[in-house]
């Protein structure tokens, strides 16, 4: 089709997402605040004791659509990507004690998505990481792009 976006020579790109869903919990606190300042701007986040989520990340990966595989990425190989970045250093885990990126870092969910994006770009193919979005609740989602 002459004219056409998509020729028969020109290559698609397409957009695959995988969600995976791991429980953690975190305090808010920041190590640059003092106990009054942290009270004041994390409220009860800042309790002590801690507290819990079950969040859900959705990892999207852009790339074009391999014409031979049919594929932008063999979900199976992003499956395995995910369990070595979230499953294995987050789930079921303290955040700010067991995860030592967090030991100076709040683990507000914006940061969990940078600390998620800085590790995925180290194990999938260069260029292709699009989007980490993390639901923390129900209610309350992040989004992080690599900016
Ligand atoms: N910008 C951010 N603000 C807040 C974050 C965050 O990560 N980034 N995190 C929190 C707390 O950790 C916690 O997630 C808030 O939980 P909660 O208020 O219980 O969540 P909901 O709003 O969904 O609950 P409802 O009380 O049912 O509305 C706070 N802020
Ligand atoms: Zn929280």
């Amino acid at each position: 089709m002459a004219g056409s976006l998509h020729s028969s020579a020109a290559e698609r790109v397409g957009y695959i997402t995988r969600l995976q869903s791991f429980s953690a919990c975190h305090r808010l606190h920041s190590v640059h605040l003092s106990d009054e300042e942290n009270a004041k701007v994390y409220g009860k986040c800042n309790n002590p004791n801690g507290h819990g989520h079950n969040y859900t990340v959705e990892v999207t990966v852009r790339g074009k659509i391999d014409r031979v595989t049919g594929m932008v990425m063999n979900l199976t190989d992003l499956k395995r990507c995910i369990e070595e970045v979230i499953m294995i250093p987050l789930d079921h885990k303290n955040l700010d004690k067991d995860v030592p990126y967090f030991a100076t870092v709040v683990s507000t969910t914006e940061n969990l998505a940078v600390y998620i994006w800085d590790n995925m770009v180290k194990v999938l193919p260069p260029g292709q990481l699009y989007e980490i979005k993390i639901h923390e609740t129900d209610k309350n989602i992040v989004v992080y792009r690599g900016e």
